[in-house]
């Protein structure tokens, strides 16, 4: 039968027969007798580590209960959504707050003046990119004419002129050859101190080694617009977490402050005059396009050098590290911060599910003076820091896998940089982390309770996962 057939009438395949809103139709159904799930893609709950596309039970384990893959499913309590009602609430009846926009009033920027049409001119040997971001009014050099391609790292304009310069990365991938990896580990010298990255510390108002006060030299005024860099979203935002972004401009809209979230397809220059750059996670090999593209002009780096702000789902975690797997292969990262991927670590690190999908729950590094953090992961990679790595785990993980490395930790953060497995979209689910990565960008922030959506959905999550 051709692909383009309609289907006939009454065909297994037919979703409408599946419609649970179909007049006189039992929702939620009960349960069937004789239903067996399918191996691997059994229903909630179902094997992490099993078959499927996505290596498992998309669903599995979480808070929505389900029996292990093969075995019958229980029948459904009389209302499974019960405990999830009062964030299902009209916005009309949200208690008052400073939530919905009639609260504060949303102060935005000046209107940013109309670009010339036409891409802007770029020099035949390309350096520091102006982007299509930047200001106006910039002097651009000139640039052959833009021509769209089916490969998004191909359109990249450093193609036209080949590769620029790029600074010294603060981690350097460790010259192992990749056999190496799942064999015992040689034992690698510490470098010498010298060779070791700068110290972030230096950023932080009292000088000392907290490396999450308020940075000294908050980079933004609060009367600026905040810029956020959504990177990639293409290649980077499998899971929602764009949604970041989102939450980021809200709780400063919320809080008075003018923000713009600035979208950078895969095959553009990256702005180095964000404030605050999202990487979110994605599949192997967009993973590899994008740590190719961000690699070309180092702007992520340059604009951290200058107080920026990083928070890498992920994927995006795995990609601001030294270096992460695709393919078989061993591919460098930013090394932005001190971790390295693999899919596997040696003993007794390994051996360990092949994918992990599921609920993570974490307790934050108590640096960082978060609340409990929640969220879903969904990697096949395996993290850990490098022998000369800075920073602090995010937090240790108390359901879940995280890095997955014995030490129980998941993520990592140094200075302002945030590396974690944690999609949700995470800041959705926590808003501190939220506040958190706008205070190293402004300051002390006056506080924003709530809002009681989320207070609800997190007191649900934490209740259904009998951690609270
Ligand atoms: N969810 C993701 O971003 C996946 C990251 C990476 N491709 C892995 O499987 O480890």
């Amino acid at each position: 039968m051709s692909l383009f057939q309609p289907e006939p009438r009454g065909s297994r395949n037919r979703r409408q027969d599946d419609d649970p809103r179909e007049p006189g139709r039992e929702w939620p159904p009960r349960e069937q007798p004789g239903f067996e799930p399918e191996p691997g893609f059994g229903p909630p709950g179902g094997d992490p580590a099993g078959g499927g596309p996505y290596g498992g039970a998309p669903y599995g384990g979480g808070p929505y209960g389900g029996a292990p893959a093969g075995q019958r499913q229980a029948p459904p309590a009389a209302d499974p959504y019960e405990h999830t009602r009062p964030i299902y609430q009209h916005p009309d009846e949200l208690p008052p707050g400073p939530y919905p926009a009639r609260g504060l009033p949303v102060r935005r920027g000046p209107a940013r003046p109309e670009l010339p049409p036409g891409r802007p001119e770029l020099p035949p040997a390309a350096g520091q990119l102006p982007s299509r971001a930047d200001p106006p009014g910039q002097a651009y050099p000139p640039q052959p004419p833009y021509q769209a391609q089916a490969n998004p790292a191909a359109t990249h304009p450093a193609d036209h002129g080949g590769p620029p310069a790029l600074p010294p990365r603060r981690y350097a991938a460790p010259q192992v050859p990749a056999a190496h990896l799942f064999e015992p580990a040689p034992a690698r010298p510490r470098p010498d101190d010298s060779r070791l990255p700068a110290r972030r510390d230096d950023a932080f108002a009292d000088g000392s080694s907290r490396q999450f006060s308020v940075p000294a030299r908050a980079r933004r005024s609060r009367e600026s617009t905040t810029r956020i860099a959504l990177i990639y979203p293409e290649l980077l935002g499998t899971y929602g977490d764009g949604g970041n972004a989102i939450v980021l401009a809200q709780r400063l809209r919320w809080r008075g402050m003018a923000a713009e979230v600035v979208s950078v397809p895969a095959g553009e220059p990256v702005p180095a005059s964000c404030d605050i750059y999202l990487l979110g996670g994605g599949e192997d090999e967009p993973q590899t396009l994008a740590a190719e593209g961000l690699l070309r002009n180092n702007a992520i780096t340059r604009a951290v050098d200058s107080g920026a702000a990083v928070l890498a789902v992920c994927a995006g975690y795995q990609v601001i590290g030294a270096t992460f797997p695709a393919g078989g292969k061993i591919y460098d990262g930013l090394g932005l911060i001190g971790v390295e991927t693999r899919r596997s670590f040696d003993p007794p690190e390994a051996p360990l599910p092949p994918r992990v999908v599921g609920d993570i729950v974490l307790d934050p590094d108590p640096s960082l003076r978060l609340p409990t953090v929640l969220g879903y992961e969904n990697h096949g990679g395996r993290t850990r820091p490098l022998p000369e790595a800075r920073g602090v785990p995010f937090g240790k993980v108390r359901l879940g896998l995280g890095n997955g490395i014995q030490d129980g930790t998941d993520g990592m953060v140094h200075g302002t940089v945030l590396g974690t497995y944690l999609h949700g979209p995470l800041l959705a689910q926590n808003p501190a982390v939220a506040d958190l990565l706008l205070s190293w960008v402004h300051g002390e922030l006056p506080p924003l309770p709530g809002p009681p959506e989320v207070d609800a959905l997190r007191a649900a999550r934490l209740r259904a996962l009998e951690i609270a």
